[in-house]
């Protein structure tokens, strides 16, 4: 790569929005060259200071300095043309193109007409310069989650960034694939072409591969330092203050009776050209059952056909031993409760305010779940929103603001204190801690196992198999489609557990 990584530095930057401030005088720096992870509580500002960084925010007051001259950045384009990029969580790619047509098509500058011959080698002797690449011909949809984050960073590079901020770039990579994403991304830090700031929940991840820290902690500085000079307990305290984590709740009790049962489900993947199948599935009283697997095997899918959303072509669905096709009348008669993935967009009204998500069950329920359609009154709602932001320690600025401008972790709870609100028989959740730092997850997880405890029938389906050890009673793995091995939770092995994920075992 022939320019040099640029330094970054970051100047007493705040951030108000209306009368609160999200970022307080907030000063980071970044030498040229060096990997810089910035770390912090769910709402702590994280995303607030990069959204500074590149333009998608105007910061209140601050100043960015690029290779030790200030930067005045209006928007993202004017950051992008002093080398900044940004990567993401989720993918940004067009799934339906291949790999090279996602590099080509990302430069504003393509000809409306492509000279493909020109455009291919123009790619090939970018790629020569580079530590990796990934398959360029096939459509990206078809690419592993490891391959893909690959393709986002390749992205940034082939745009010209030379320094890229990575906001929990990790999130759906297994931990291999995170190592040697990772592991690529520190090797062209060390050889100075690049210089990087990534937001990481992960202390693991900050240690093997970030130089320094920042700590951010409700909006302002909480601390800094070389890594290596700290310890994950150091980096806690500064992250938590002096709160500490409680222990988990024990679990008790046996499970009970089948309240969820699938037999010889069948239905269409996403593709439509592919089929899930359910044997038998079943979620018992008082029993947190765990689905693992890596992400695109299908567990989408099965969500889809829990809520409703995806029609069975054959088999069975019961709970409480009784026909169900997930209407919201035999949700609500059952007592199934939800908590989908990315609850801001799938469980969420983001235009409306806390207090309103908080009651948006209930909307439709009548005061005693009749059906009628009486609308809360504003002060129930109002003190009802005020009870569960209190239990459930959501950070908002107050039960008006709107949900989303929550940060991440704190729509998270919200919506699994609306889900978990009243009597419930049967709780379906998928990934409920993604993207939240650890002391978030770990109330989001003391919460289903309190539920199991009281009785829930829980069913978790999530990529993260360090989570569905702790919660499960039983772990089924599902692989292409299929629930492919089922063990008790308390005599399985991660690594037998790893082989199915991976559809290698017998
Ligand atoms: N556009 C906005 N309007 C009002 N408040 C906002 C806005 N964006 C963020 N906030 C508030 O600023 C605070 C910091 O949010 P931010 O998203 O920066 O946190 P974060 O550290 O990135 O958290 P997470 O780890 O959950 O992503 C939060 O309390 C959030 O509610």
């Amino acid at each position: 790569m022939s320019a040099p990584a640029p330094s970054l530095e970051a100047v007493g930057m705040t951030m108000r929005f209306g009368d609160f401030t999200a970022l307080d005088n907030v000063s980071l720096s970044v030498p040229p060259g060096s990997f810089h992870a910035l770390l912090g509580e769910n709402g702590a500002g994280k995303s607030t200071l990069v959204k500074c960084i590149m333009g998608f925010y105007h910061a209140t007051s601050g100043a960015l300095l690029v290779d030790y001259r200030e930067a005045r950045i209006q928007d993202p384009r004017d950051a992008q043309a002093l080398g900044l990029g940004m990567v993401y969580q989720h993918f940004t790619l067009v799934p339906s193109l291949s790999a090279a047509e996602n590099l080509v098509i990302s430069r504003g500058d393509t000809p409306a007409l492509i000279n493909w011959a020109a455009e291919r080698a123009r790619l090939e002797a970018f790629l020569a310069g580079m530590p990796f690449r990934v398959p360029l011909d096939r459509p990206v949809s078809s690419l592993a989650a490891g391959e893909k984050q690959k393709l986002e960073i390749l992205k940034q590079l082939y745009l010209g960034s030379r320094f890229l901020i990575l906001d929990e770039p990790t999130s759906v990579l297994t931990p291999d694939e995170a190592d040697e994403v990772l592991g690529h991304v520190k090797a062209l830090t060390v050889s100075g072409a690049l210089s990087v700031l990534m937001i990481s929940h992960k202390f693991r991840e900050v240690r093997a591969f970030a130089d320094d820290v920042t700590v951010l902690r409700r909006g302002a500085l909480a601390g800094r330092g070389r890594v290596a000079e700290l310890t994950n307990e150091d980096m806690a305290a500064m992250m938590m203050g002096k709160a500490q984590i409680g222990s988990a709740p024990p679990r008790t009790g046996t499970p009970g009776d089948a309240v969820l049962e699938l037999r010889g489900a069948r239905a269409r993947d996403r593709s439509g050209f592919k089929e899930i199948g359910i044997e038998d599935l079943k979620v018992r009283a008082g029993e947190i059952v765990g689905v693992a697997g890596i992400s695109g095997n299908g567990q989408v899918e099965l969500m889809e056909v829990l809520t409703g959303q995806r029609r069975l072509l054959s088999g069975a669905m019961t709970v409480q031993g009784a026909p169900y096709a997930a209407t919201r009348a035999q949700a609500r008669r059952h007592r199934v409760r939800y908590l989908p993935e990315e609850p801001l967009h799938n469980a969420c009204a983001p235009h409306m305010s806390v207090a309103e998500n908080l009651a948006l069950r209930d909307f439709d329920s009548g005061r005693n779940g009749t059906g009628g359609r009486i609308f809360l009154g504003r002060a129930r709602m109002a003190r009802r929103a005020e009870e569960l932001i209190r239990s459930f320690d959501i950070r908002t600025r107050g039960p008006q603001a709107q949900i989303r401008d929550l940060s991440g972790g704190n729509v998270q709870r919200a919506a699994l204190a609306r889900e978990l609100s009243g009597d419930v028989a049967l709780l379906v959740v998928a990934n409920p801690c993604f993207g939240l730092d650890f002391s978030a997850a770990r109330a989001i997880r003391d919460r289903l196992m309190q539920a199991r405890n009281d009785g829930v029938a829980v069913l978790l389906i999530s990529e993260d198999l360090d989570e569905i050890l702790e919660l499960a009673d039983r772990v089924l793995v599902m692989s292409d489609g299929h629930i492919t091995h089922e063990a008790r939770a308390d005599q399985a092995k991660p690594a037998e557990l790893g082989r199915y994920m991976a559809g290698h075992a017998a």
